[in-house]
């Protein structure tokens, strides 16, 4: 079977990546396989530059091709926030209920129309010995008053989703991986997928 290697530790990518690369008959292994793996520091200043930082790191490590995602949420309200800080927005440990209490009252008083917010979703993709590149996804949608579902993870109960009507996490798996940052990203690599699988199979 083949196989890709993400460089996450994040449980909530970890089964969207799986769904997604299942569904072509692709296994997915990511750093939760590789426990002994480093925690890579995020020392970019944009979401490209951490996704090669992910990728690039990892794959030294295991001399294979490994993608890397880095992605998160930008509150128009907030001037970008809480954008490549996501993950600790509300400090450490990264923590994604306190992330979503400090957004919801930071936006405390502000009106629907300016609730406007978009996910975004960066992957890079690392051969070894091959220049690494980098694709991106957005998603737009609104940030709600008050979370709403259960399903997905991270800021997911708090963003509606304007064409379907409901939050991020009332979708279920298979529409959110139709619609998401991190599927429109994929979206992009889909004509060169084939060739990186084959490539990824030599490596
Ligand atoms: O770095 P890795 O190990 O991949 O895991 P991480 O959780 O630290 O990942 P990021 O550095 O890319 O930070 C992304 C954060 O943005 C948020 N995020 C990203 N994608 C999301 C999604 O699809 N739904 C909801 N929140 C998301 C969530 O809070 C993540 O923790
Ligand atoms: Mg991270």
């Amino acid at each position: 079977m083949k196989e890709v290697i993400i460089a996450t530790k994040n449980p909530g990518k970890a089964k969207e990546f799986e769904k997604i690369f299942a569904s072509r008959g692709v296994a997915v292994r990511t750093l939760l396989d590789f426990p002994e793996l480093p925690e890579v520091e995020e020392t970019g200043s944009t979401f490209e530059e951490n996704a090669v930082l992910k990728a690039e790191t990892i794959s030294k490590v295991l001399n294979k091709m490994v993608i890397g995602d880095d992605s998160g949420l930008i509150v128009d309200a907030l001037g970008g926030k809480p954008g490549i800080y996501s993950a600790r927005y509300a400090g450490e440990p990264k923590n994604d209920q306190k992330n979503i209490e400090k957004v919801l009252s930071e936006l405390n008083g502000v009106e629907e129309e300016s609730r406007t917010a978009r996910f975004y979703c960066a992957l890079a993709v690392a051969i070894p010995g091959q220049e690494t590149y980098t694709v991106s996804g957005t998603c737009e949608g609104r940030i709600l008053e008050k979370p709403r579902g259960t399903n997905g993870f991270g800021y997911d109960p708090i963003f509606y989703v304007p064409e379907k009507g409901v939050s991020m996490a009332e979708l279920s798996a298979n529409e959110k991986n139709q619609i998401s940052h991190r599927a429109n990203a994929l979206k992009k690599l889909e004509s060169e997928l084939d060739s990186i699988l084959e490539r990824a199979e030599r490596s």
